[in-house]
């Protein structure tokens, strides 16, 4: 990894952040994109490295996506490990009440992001002629979840686009996969839990790991791990895949 460039889409976050810290420690540069500033210096202080560049970007803005790309080709003269991750989980209703402007909202960040942060990074990676990308599904990519409709389609998607994009890219080796983590302990999981049991949210929680058969969470750092080995060269023949950081749920 080695003096590699690395960009994560919600770098500031829980993944995205873990991820980061895994790339540097292997030698990486990192770019950290993300619609939150205020998280990403307080995640540049965490990481506390001269290799951090941050970019505030909306990935649901296909202007800014482009800028993105730009500004880290400008500024590194290449991209050689595109994690495209950013997500949110959104209001919990079923299909029947969900508003539309909540479901395109999930919609929009969750798959057109991915869609365009792959559509701008495979465009310089053909110039390249090589690179690596992981995009971030879900166990929510396999399964139904009632109360969840947008998530679970956003990430049914994310599955459909790596496949597609592996195909489109192989030719210029290109390799794109996919990680598919459950029950990570960032944010977004309490997010989850204080939804499902609004103030007794550890209720939930105990629930969501009964169904693991680790019965745990995982940690950022476990997904960290996995991004890392898809991005390198140790998965050289790897592409068009999905990997499961899910204690054991897809088993189940
Ligand atoms: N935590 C979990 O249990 C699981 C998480 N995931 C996925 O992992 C990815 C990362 O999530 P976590 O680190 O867990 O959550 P997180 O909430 O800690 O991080 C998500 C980051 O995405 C950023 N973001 C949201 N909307 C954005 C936008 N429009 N433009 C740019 N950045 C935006 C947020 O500001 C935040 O920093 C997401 O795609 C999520 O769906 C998948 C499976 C399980
Ligand atoms: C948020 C998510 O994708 C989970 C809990 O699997």
């Amino acid at each position: 990894m080695q003096d590699n460039i690395v960009l994560i889409t919600g770098g500031a976050g829980g993944i995205g952040q873990a991820a980061a810290k895994r790339f540097l420690d292997g030698g990486a540069k990192v770019v950290l994109v993300d619609l939150n500033m205020e998280a990403l210096e307080s995640a540049k202080e965490n990481l506390s490295s001269d290799n951090v560049h941050l970019i505030k970007a909306d990935v649901t803005n296909e202007e800014e996506v482009e800028n993105y790309v730009k500004e880290t080709v400008d500024t590194f003269g290449k991209i050689d490990i595109f994690f495209n991750n950013a997500g949110i989980n959104g209001p919990f209703k079923e299909i029947k009440d969900l508003a539309k402007k909540d479901f395109d909202l999930v919609m929009s960040i969750n798959t057109t992001g991915v869609f365009l942060g792959m559509k701008y990074v495979i465009r310089q990676m053909e110039k390249q002629d090589y690179g690596s990308i992981v995009n971030t599904a879900s166990n929510a990519a396999y399964i139904g979840s009632a109360g969840m409709p947008a998530y679970i389609a956003s990430k049914h998607a994310v599955a459909g686009l790596t496949k597609t994009a592996a195909l489109e890219a192989a030719g210029s080796n290109i390799r794109v996969n996919a990680v598919a983590p459950a029950a990570i302990d960032t944010n977004m999981l309490s997010d989850i839990q204080n939804n499902l049991t609004p103030g007794e949210p550890e209720k939930s929680g105990e629930a969501i790991k009964a169904g693991i058969p680790f019965g745990r969470f995982g940690t950022p750092e476990e997904v960290a791990k996995v991004v890392y080995f898809l991005a390198s060269d140790d998965a050289s023949f790897v592409t068009g895949s999905m990997y499961n950081v899910d204690g054991g749920m897809q088993a189940d």
